[in-house]
């Protein structure tokens, strides 16, 4: 469970996040959507503690990341597929993360295996494609098997084989009674991918719904998301 409560968040004079409450609930897939700028990175990074809120909170499982005692094992993220290390290989990356976890070996090569990197993995990172290195994000978020995940944009670099299995492996995940929020800009994809969905604009809350409440009320998902951030389409957003 993720649970934000007025998150707010400011760079000087940039409002990224403003006022933000909303949950995402386990058992099904939550897109986040917005246009470019609206905060949906910032949002994560806040949840993750890898930025402090200027306000509110963001609690997963009841508690700020930075209090939780195994992090790795309670929430797993991808947020940048390039933020890793191009010397290392694919194996020796995760085996580096996993010990400073408390986390076994036998677990890194059970994320490669699912992630389809096990023929990779004594390879170096810094030869591989975007796609690869989303694949070993999205490892590395597994390896503490994690009752929440978070992915900002997984698809990007991805070949239409490695979208259907990322929308499979979501839905999986979520199948499985995990917490799984995923942020994309490909509207059709989330579609199929998710049943909530959140959306932001300007740092704010623009509405949560379920993916079949808004294609009621609209054509298509793309059309809902059209509609309803038509006014929100900004960049550096000030106070
Ligand atoms: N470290 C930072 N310092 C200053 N401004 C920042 C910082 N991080 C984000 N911002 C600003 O906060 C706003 C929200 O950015 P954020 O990256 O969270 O949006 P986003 O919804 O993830 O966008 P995108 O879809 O383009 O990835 C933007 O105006 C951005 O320039």
């Amino acid at each position: 469970m993720i649970e934000l409560h007025r998150l707010t968040k400011r760079y000087g004079d940039t409002r990224a996040v403003h006022d933000l409450s909303f949950t995402v609930a386990p058992g099904h897939v939550t897109g986040f959507l917005g246009p470019n700028g609206a905060g949906k990175s910032t949002t994560m990074r806040l949840i993750l503690g890898l930025d402090a809120p200027t306000s509110g909170t963001a609690l997963v499982n009841g508690r700020p990341y930075t209090s939780l005692a195994r992090p790795m094992r309670e929430v797993g993220a991808l947020l940048d597929a390039n933020a890793v290390h191009g010397g290392r290989s694919a194996y020796d990356h995760l085996l580096c993360l996993a010990r400073t976890n408390d986390i076994g070996p036998r677990r890194v090569a059970e994320v490669l295996e699912q992630v389809g990197l096990a023929g990779v993995a004594r390879k170096r990172v810094g030869g591989f494609s975007l796609g690869m290195k989303q694949r070993l994000g999205i490892a590395a978020a597994l390896l503490g098997d994690p009752k929440v995940l978070m992915f900002d944009e997984p698809v990007n670099g991805l070949d239409p084989d490695g979208v259907r299995w990322i929308r499979d492996l979501m839905r999986s995940l979520a199948a499985e009674g995990r917490t799984i929020l995923l942020s994309s800009h490909l509207m059709s994809e989330m579609a199929l991918t998710a049943e909530r969905i959140v959306i932001v604009g300007r740092g704010r809350l623009i509405i949560e719904a379920t993916v079949a409440e808004l294609t009621t009320r609209y054509p298509t998902l793309e059309d809902a998301y059209m509609a309803l951030t038509a006014s929100s389409v900004q960049f550096g957003v000030s106070s």
